[in-house]
C-alpha cells in the first residue's frame, strides 16, 4: 500500500508548488533590487540590475570616474556595489559635516566583507582607539622617541642611494618598511632583500587589489562566493595570500618576547601591548593581530609617498630649484639636515603639501560604514552604507586649487585657503584619522629635506643625449597611489655631502643596534659590510 493517499499526495503537489512560486518571485524580488538604489540614498549614476554601479573596467583608474561622477551629481552621490550601498563625499564641508561630527554613527573601518575578512583588524583597531595605553603612544610628543632610529634610517637611505642610485625606489621602500618595522615591532630591516620586507610587500600587494572592480565584482553580486574555495575565485586567492602576513606578525611577536625577556627593550609600540594586553583581556592571537593592524598602513603609504616626491622633483627642476636654495640657505652645506630644521623651510612645506596634494597617495581614504541614518542636506545616508571621502576629487577642485593638474608649491603660499584643514584630508579627519600620522610627518620631512640637502634629481635621458618624456599620470590605480617603476638620475650635490652622508651613517651605529637583536645572518653580513665601506671611504 502507497505510504499516501491521493489526496496528501495532491495537498504535497500543491504545497510544493506553492513554495517554489513564492521561492521564485522572492528570488526574483530580490535580484530586481539588488544593484537598484533604495529611496532616499542621494542620486548617482544609472546602475544595472544587479551589478549596480560596479561597472568599472579594469584598466580605468576608479578616481577617474568618481571625479566624473562628482562634476554630474556634486559633492555627494550614491553607488551601488550589488547589494551594497555607498556613498561618496567629495567637498570639504560634506567630510566635515558626515565624518566629523557624526562620527558617533559610523564604524572606523568598514564593516564589508572585504576588509573584515582579509584584515581581522576591526576588534583590534577598536581597542587601539579607545585603550590610554596606545593612544598614549602614538601622540606628537611621544613620536619625538623614534627619531634616533628614524634619522639614521634615513641617513642610510642617502648612503644607499649614494653607492647604488639606479635602485633608489627598493631602497625607499626598506627604508619605509625599516622604520615601521622598529617602532612598532622593535626590528629593523637592513636590505631590501630582507625576509620580513619582500613577505610584507608580497602580501600587501595582493590586499591593494583586493577592492579593484574586477576582484569585487562578482562578491557584491554573489557574497555566497565568500565561502566557495580558493581555487574558484581571484579574490579569496588574494585574501588566502594576505593571511600569510599573520606568520610574519607572530614571528616578529615572538622575537619581541624574547627580547623583553633578555631585558633588551628597545621602547617599539608593541612592547607596550605586549605587556598590557593581558589588562584588556587580549590574548596572544589579538596582540598579533594588534601589531599587524598597527603596521599594516605604514610602510607601503611612507614609501608611495615618497616615490612621487622624487618623481615630482623630477619633472618640476624650478621646484626643486627653489627648494633647494632655501634648504642652503637655512642648514647650508657642512651638517646633514634634522627633523627641526622644517620649520625654517616653508618653501620645502609647501613643496611636501603639494606632493600630497597632486598624487594623493590614499586617493579614497578608508572606506567606514554607518551604522544609523545620517541627515546632510536633504540627503538620507542610510544605515549600513559605506562612506568613501573622495580625496583625489577634492585635491583636483579647480574652484579651490587653480590648474590642479600643474605642480605649483607657491599655490599654498598663494591660495589663503579657504578651509586650511583641507590639507588635513591627507591622514583623514576626524576621530579615525590615521594613528600613524605622527611618525609618517617626521619621515616625510626628513626625507624630504635630505633628499634635497643631498641630491640632484633628474630625468633619464635616451642614447641621442635628449632628456625622456614622462606620463605624468603613469601611477599606480588601487587604493594606493605610487607611481609606476620609473627612471631617474640621482646624482650627490658635492662630494663633500657624500663624504659627510658616508660619515653620518658610521655615526648612526648605536642607534641602529638596539634594533638588531633577532637579525639573520645574511642581514647581519650585510650590515657589518655597509660599515666597513663606509668607514673605508672617510679614513
Ligand atoms: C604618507 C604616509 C601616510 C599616509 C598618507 C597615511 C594616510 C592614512 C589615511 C588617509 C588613513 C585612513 C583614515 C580614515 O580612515 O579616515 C590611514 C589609516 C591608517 N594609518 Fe596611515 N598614513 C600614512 C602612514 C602611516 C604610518 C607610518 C602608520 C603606522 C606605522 C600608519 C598607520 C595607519 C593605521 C593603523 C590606519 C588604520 C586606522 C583605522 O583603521 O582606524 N599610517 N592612513
Amino acid at each position: 500500500m502507497w505510504p499516501f493517499s491521493r489526496d496528501s499526495v495532491s495537498v504535497t503537489r500543491v504545497a510544493c508548488a506553492t513554495v517554489g512560486i513564492v521561492g521564485t518571485l522572492y528570488l526574483a524580488d530580490r535580484m530586481k533590487r539588488t544593484g537598484r538604489r533604495e529611496k532616499p540614498s542621494p542620486s548617482g549614476s544609472p546602475t544595472l540590475p544587479i551589478v549596480g554601479n560596479l561597472t568599472i573596467p579594469s584598466n580605468e583608474k576608479v578616481w577617474d570616474r568618481l571625479t566624473g561622477w562628482t562634476r554630474q551629481y556634486g559633492e555627494i552621490y550614491s553607488l551601488k556595489l550589488g547589494p551594497g550601498n555607498a556613498v561618496i563625499l567629495s567637498s570639504m564641508a560634506a567630510v566635515k559635516e558626515i565624518v566629523e561630527k557624526n562620527s558617533g554613527l559610523i564604524t572606523g573601518r568598514s564593516r564589508s566583507a572585504l576588509m573584515d575578512s582579509t584584515a581581522d583588524g576591526v576588534l583590534t583597531i577598536c581597542i587601539a582607539r579607545r585603550w590610554r595605553p596606545v593612544r598614549e603612544f602614538l601622540t606628537f610628543q611621544a613620536c619625538q622617541q623614534h627619531l634616533g632610529i628614524q634619522h639614521a634610517e634615513a641617513t642610510q637611505l642617502m648612503f644607499d642611494i649614494l653607492s647604488e642610485p639606479i635602485n633608489f625606489c627598493n631602497q625607499i621602500r626598506r627604508y619605509a618598511a625599516s622604520t615601521a618595522f622598529s617602532v612598532v615591532f622593535g626590528k629593523r630591516t637592513p636590505q631590501p632583500t630582507t625576509p620580513e620586507v619582500i613577505e610584507f610587500f608580497a602580501a600587501q600587494h595582493s590586499l591593494e587589489l583586493l577592492p579593484e572592480p574586477d576582484v569585487v565584482r562578482p562578491f557584491g553580486v554573489i557574497p555566497m562566493l565568500q565561502h566557495v574555495s580558493e581555487g574558484w575565485t581571484r579574490r579569496k586567492k588574494l585574501a588566502n595570500q594576505t593571511r600569510r602576513l599573520e606568520t610574519l606578525y607572530s614571528k616578529l611577536c615572538d622575537e619581541l618576547v624574547a627580547n623583553i625577556n633578555a631585558e633588551k627593550k628597545n621602547g617599539c609600540w608593541m612592547e607596550t601591548v605586549v605587556e598590557r594586553g593581558p589588562e584588556m583581556g587580549l590574548d596572544e592571537g589579538q596582540v598579533v593581530k594588534f601589531g599587524g593592524t598597527l603596521i599594516e598602513d605604514g610602510p607601503d603609504t611612507t614609501s608611495a609617498f615618497l616615490q612621487t616626491f622624487v618623481f615630482a622633483l623630477m619633472n618640476w627642476p624650478e621646484a626643486q630649484k627653489r627648494a633647494q636654495e632655501e634648504v642652503e640657505m637655512v642648514i647650508g652645506p657642512d651638517r646633514i639636515p634634522a627633523v627641526q630644521d622644517i620649520d625654517d623651510l616653508p618653501y620645502v612645506q609647501a613643496l611636501i603639501k603639494e606632493t600630497h596634494r597632486w598624487r594623493p597617495t590614499v586617493p579614497l581614504a578608508l572606506p567606514h560604514t554607518t551604522i544609523g541614518n545620517i541627515l546632510y542636506k536633504e540627503y538620507v545616508i542610510p544605515q549600513d552604507t559605506e562612506v568613501y571621502v573622495n580625496n583625489w576629487t577634492i585635491m583636483h577642485d579647480s574652484g579651490i586649487f587653480e590648474d590642479p593638474e600643474s605642480f605649483r608649491p607657491e599655490r599654498w603660499f598663494q591660495l589663503g585657503l579657504r578651509d586650511e584643514r583641507i590639507f588635513d584630508l591627507m591622514f583623514g579627519i576626524g576621530k579615525y584619522a590615521c594613528p600613524g600620522q605622527n611618525l609618517a610627518r617626521n619621515s616625510i620631512n626628513l626625507n624630504a629635506m635630505n633628499f634635497l640637502w643631498a641630491f640632484n634629481i633628474s630625468r633619464a635621458k635616451y642614447p641621442s643625449g635628449r632628456e625622456k618624456v614622462y606620463d605624468l599620470n603613469d601611477f599606480s590605480p588601487g587604493l594606493l597611489v605610487a607611481p609606476n617603476p620609473f627612471e631617474c638620475v640621482i646624482t650627490p650635490r658635492s662630494g663633500g655631502r657624500a663624504g659627510i652622508i658616508r660619515s653620518e651613517f658610521s655615526n648612526a651605529i648605536p642607534h641602529f643596534e638596539p634594533f638588531e637583536q633577532a637579525m639573520n645572518p645574511e642581514d647581519k653580513d650585510h650590515v657589518a659590510k655597509l660599515r666597513r665601506q663606509a668607514k673605508a671611504s672617510f679614513t
